[in-house]
């Protein structure tokens, strides 16, 4: 359980120390008709004792205490109700509003901020951020506002959503984030939390100060439980074993996690030079691509190496534990003797660079695979003579044929747990100094300033097909332009970066926001050779 569970687990506790009664109303997440009729600027927010509220207990207070003591869970009491407004759009505007309103939407992990309109099916309802708090949507700026309103027809619509037991997801941590006036009573708040949710809760934390360790791990106090802050949490399918008080963790970047894998394709190579636990690499892998993974937190590459396990893609996964400046240089180093440098390694254990050249995983070249033909020689041969045979065949290939070996790629790992073999087609694995897909940077506080790991990097003899696509982290504080960041990442790179892509990931402040900046890496920067390498 995280910061949000903490939230409902506190919401839980303001309703025993308030006393509200049945104050949350049932489960429902729906347009909801305000007392005003919404006319008038109304406020909204989380309703009734779901708000943490810490004056003593009445009797009529320990009295319903005493009922909750004998149910041995009361779900209902994990609820949060949020009291928010919506915008009832035409659907067929889903997306260019969702563009236009990014920044204001609702970002709750797992909620999806665009949703069907019970009242018509030729609408939606785009839900806004708490932060907007009136009817009249002026905390929208105008600049936003207007060419909303220029592109079709809005009505701001009440709605109501609760967030129930379900929502908050697993683990036996309860992770508060208290404010300076509920720390006085930060222990009999941790120990109701603690009482009124066993079995489920075992511990109960609150997170102190803000974060400055290089590891971006967040300092607790256990409160009450136990110390032991091992849990498993699951995204999207995914899960994802860690220790809270040893590794980054963040529930609110799980969108932003789908949205980026979204973007590769099977058989895709990934290097995650900032990895953590492997939010971005273990559901990249699992989509079959071929993921090289570092963190510099010795703790972040064990979990990562767990959960490429539980997940079953150890086979696909190569951990390392290393700066990631110096994780770059060594996997885009072409090895002297066609060998491997023994940093890093397959979370499988297996020799990653073997395991290529293996009769397993060989390549097959598109007119092999026309002509039906054994490969026979690769096959038999020993690991040199087939290591040479896979350079040759690279070689060869061109841009549409990776295509095509990884379409067979696509066919091979559908069959991966049959132990189906088909002797003679091998597949296409490429090493990182032949060819990446895309970098991942997500480390927003200085990700940027490790963008000069690029000049120079690419040895262009060896590398095949297109430059890797590189998605920086970031954050732009109110003193910042995205136009100001663009000039620092050019800087580093010492070249022009064409049409970069900013995507807006969340506000972290009111002054500052989180953002991805996408771009192809630009040939000048990166290749020793740079007339052999294609830049499109
Ligand atoms: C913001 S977290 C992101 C983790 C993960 N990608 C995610 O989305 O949850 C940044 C990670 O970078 C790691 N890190 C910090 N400095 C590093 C460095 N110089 N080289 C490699 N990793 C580093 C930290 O240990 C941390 O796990």
């Amino acid at each position: 359980m995280d910061a949000a569970a903490g939230e409902a687990s506190a919401a839980r506790t303001a309703v025993l120390l308030t006393g509200g009664g049945s104050v949350c109303p049932p489960r429902e997440a729906h347009p909801a008709e305000p007392k005003d009729g919404g006319t008038n600027p109304t406020s909204r927010g989380e309703v009734g004792s779901c708000q943490l509220a810490t004056k003593p207990l009445s009797e009529a207070d320990e009295h319903r205490g005493r009922e909750a003591e004998e149910s041995l869970l009361d779900e209902s009491k994990f609820d949060v109700n949020l009291q928010l407004w919506s915008l009832r759009i035409p659907r067929e505007h889903c997306t260019s509003v969702g563009r236009l309103l990014h920044g204001y939407m609702l970002d709750r992990a797992r909620i999806k901020p665009i949703v069907e309109d019970p009242t018509s099916e030729k609408n939606r309802l785009v839900i806004l951020s708490e932060k907007i708090q009136n009817s009249d949507l002026s905390e929208i700026p105008s600049h936003v506002l207007d060419p909303l309103k220029g592109l079709c027809n809005i009505e701001a619509v009440p709605y109501s959503l609760t967030l129930g037991y379900s929502y908050w997801g697993a683990g036996h941590v309860a992770h508060l984030n208290l404010t300076e006036d509920q720390l006085p009573y930060k222990d009999v708040i941790a120990k109701v939390i603690y009482d009124k949710n066993q079995p489920i809760i075992q511990t109960v934390v609150n997170k102190i100060g803000t974060i400055t360790n290089e590891f971006r791990v967040p300092t607790f106090e256990v409160l009450a439980g136990k110390s032991d802050m091992v849990a498993e949490v699951k995204q999207y399918g995914v899960t994802f074993k860690l220790d809270y008080s040893l590794v980054y963790w963040n529930s609110r970047l799980e969108h932003e996690h789908i949205r980026l894998v979204s973007l590769f394709q099977r058989g895709e190579t990934i290097c995650d030079m900032f990895a953590g636990i492997g939010p971005f690499s273990i559901p990249a892998a699992r989509k079959g691509c071929h993921v090289y993974a570092n963190d510099l937190n010795p703790d972040s590459v064990h979990y990562l190496r767990i959960n490429a396990n539980i997940n079953k893609v150890e086979d696909c996964v190569y951990a390392y534990n290393m700066d990631a400046r110096a994780f770059m240089h060594h996997v885009m180093t072409v090895p002297d003797s066609d060998g491997m440098q023994n940093t890093g390694e397959a979370v499988s254990n297996e020799d990653h660079y073997d395991k290529l050249a293996t009769d397993e995983k060989e390549v097959v070249t598109l007119e092999m695979l026309n002509a039906g033909k054994d490969n026979q020689d690769s096959v038999n041969g020993s690991s040199v003579k087939k290591k040479t045979a896979v350079k040759r065949q690279l070689d060869k290939a061109s841009e549409d044929q990776i295509a095509e070996e990884r379409f067979v790629i696509a066919v091979f790992q559908g069959n991966r747990n049959t132990n189906k073999r088909i002797r003679g087609f091998h597949l296409t694995v490429f090493r990182p100094w032949e060819h990446v897909d895309h970098v991942i940077m997500n480390l927003p506080a200085s990700a940027l300033d490790f963008l000069d790991v690029f000049k120079g990097l690419i040895q262009s003899e060896h590398w095949r097909g297109s430059l890797p696509w590189i998605h920086c982290y970031c954050f732009i504080r109110s003193t910042e332009t995205k136009e100001s960041i663009l000039s620092k990442a050019e800087s580093l790179l010492s070249t022009k970066i064409a049409d970069p892509i900013f995507h807006r990931v969340r506000d972290v402040a009111p002054n500052k926001a989180m953002f991805c900046l996408s771009f192809k890496l630009p040939t000048e920067t990166c290749c020793q050779d740079v007339n052999n390498v294609g830049a499109e």
